[in-house]
This record gives C-alpha cells, sequence and structure tokens, in this order.
C-alpha cells in the first residue's frame, strides 16, 4: 500500500487502451480498479433486461438511482454483478456497445452514477490505498483533485484496429467495417456530455498509437512514479 491514499485518474476514448492499461497498472501498484464505463453498461443490460425503452429518460434515470450493482475492484478479479446475476460478460456484448450512449447521455443518470464512483473511490482510498479509475469523466468531473490525471489517446486507426482485433480476431476490412459504428459514432455521441479528446488543464495526454501494450503500461508508471515530467502549464496570457 502507498504510504498516503492515490487515486490515478484515467480517461480515454474506446479502444485507446484505457481498461487493460488501467487495470495492469491496478495490479502493478497494488490498488483497487474501477471500470466506471463497465457501471454505464450494467445499467443499460438491466434496462433492456426489464424492457425498458432506453430512450425514456425518466425510467432510465430511476433506473439508475434502482440499479442493485456490485462493482468488485480486484484488479485480479473485476467483476460486475448486477441482483446478483455477474454480467462481466454480458454487458461486453455488441447489443450493449451499440446502445449503452442513450444511457451514457442521460444527465440523470449520469448524476447519479458519478454520486456512486466517487463513493466507491473513497471506499478504496481507506481500505485499500487507492485505485486507479477510468472512463470518460474522471479526470474532469468525478475526479479532478486525483493525485495523477491521464488522458489516454490513439489515433482512430489503431483504435478501430485493437477493437477489430478484440471482437473479430483480425483487421481485414471487414472487421473494421463492423467495429467503425461501435467506436466512431458512440465516441461522438459520447463526447456531447464529456470532453475526452483533448487533455483539461493539468491533464497529462499519453498517445499510445505506436505504443505496445508492455510500453503504455510502462509510461503510466512512470507518469506516476514522477520519471517523466508532467505538461508545462501554458501561460496564461498564451491560452
Ligand atoms: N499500446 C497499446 N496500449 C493499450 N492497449 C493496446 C495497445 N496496443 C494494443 N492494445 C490492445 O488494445 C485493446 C484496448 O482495449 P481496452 O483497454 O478495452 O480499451 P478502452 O478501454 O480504451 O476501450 C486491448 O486488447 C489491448 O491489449
Ligand atoms: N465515465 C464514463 C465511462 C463511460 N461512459 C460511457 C461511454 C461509453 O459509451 C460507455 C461504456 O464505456 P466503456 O469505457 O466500457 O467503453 P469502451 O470500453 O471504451 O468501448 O459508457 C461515460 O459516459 N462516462
Amino acid at each position: 500500500m502507498p504510504d498516503s491514499p492515490i487515486t490515478i485518474a484515467i480517461d480515454g476514448p474506446s479502444g485507446s487502451g484505457k481498461s487493460s492499461v488501467s487495470k495492469a497498472v491496478a495490479r502493478h501498484l497494488g490498488l483497487g480498479y474501477l471500470d466506471t464505463g463497465a457501471m454505464y453498461r450494467a445499467l443499460a443490460w438491466w434496462c433492456l433486461e426489464r424492457g425498458l425503452d432506453l430512450t425514456d429518460s425518466a425510467a432510465v434515470a430511476t433506473a439508475a438511482r434502482e440499479l442493485p450493482l456490485l462493482m468488485r475492484t480486484d484488479p485480479d478479479a473485476a467483476s460486475v454483478a448486477v441482483e446478483g446475476t455477474d454480467v462481466t460478460e454480458a454487458i461486453r456484448e455488441t447489443r450493449i456497445s451499440t446502445q449503452v450512449s442513450a444511457v451514457a447521455t442521460n444527465l440523470d443518470v449520469r448524476a447519479e452514477l458519478r454520486r456512486r464512483q466517487r463513493e466507491l473511490i473513497e471506499q478504496l482510498r481507506t481500505e485499500r490505498g487507492g485505485v486507479v479509475v477510468e472512463g470518460r469523466d474522471i479526470t474532469t468531473v468525478v475526479a479532478p483533485d486525483a493525485e495523477h490525471r491521464i488522458l489516454v489517446t490513439a489515433s482512430e486507426e489503431a483504435r478501430l484496429a485493437r477493437r477489430a482485433a478484440e471482437l473479430h480476431g483480425g483487421t481485414a476490412a471487414e472487421h473494421l467495417a463492423a467495429t467503425r459504428d461501435q467506436i466512431v459514432r458512440r465516441d461522438r455521441d459520447d463526447a456531447t456530455v464529456s470532453a475526452f479528446f483533448e487533455p483539461a488543464d493539468g491533464v497529462t495526454g499519453l498517445d499510445t498509437s505506436e505504443l505496445t501494450f508492455e510500453e503504455s503500461v510502462r509510461a503510466v508508471l512512470d507518469l506516476v512514479a514522477g520519471r517523466v515530467a508532467p505538461p508545462t502549464p501554458v501561460p496564461q496570457e498564451h491560452r
């Protein structure tokens, strides 16, 4: 456990590598791991399970407040359960990936899930010495006071290729086309409620386009250890 609690906040668009890198960093540092995207996905899964229309904002907001969600935050055994059902795999299905933005762009939903995320972060700081928490609005809204704030990015080409390899086992043209909606359209929708393409003031950008997975993990560990200088603040008159 670190001497004093730390929160490492990581944001980024889909396929930038934030989930896999965050989990590896948490494992390496012995911290908790919180995947906030999984919380939005779990809510989408539960709403569909109950036959709710995802465009019915009031009904979905009520579902967010009632959601019986259990996030397991051990990076070696991270899982998500809703009402006692393990949905870790189910929430990764394409039907969820293509519909989750309808839930994630509901502002009442965001308020409720942010409240839960902050509670979990506090709990992990107390009980585990800290947390690596990743999503779209962690560096800016959920945990702007985090000890470390990083925006992981990658070119659209790299993100498409990574997702296509994960989902379809290859980067052939038809795989890339099938993946495009899940990445490009979803990021565009999600970007209407969070800013995750450019690092906010004080947030360090990390472009993983040309890095291997191991290099990305090492780059985050180096930033956290202070081995790489954080970005120089832009003087006021140059902003
Ligand atoms: N340089 C890299 N950094 C991070 N992930 C990479 C890299 N190169 C390839 N990958 C792979 O790309 C995928 C990224 O997926 P994921 O971590 O789920 O991204 P995100 O959470 O941003 O959507 C993983 O399968 C990961 O192993
Ligand atoms: N803090 C967060 C985390 C995720 N979201 C949204 C964005 C996505 O559409 C969904 C699912 O996020 P997730 O990180 O699982 O998606 P990817 O793994 O990057 O494809 O939730 C959000 O709005 N705010």
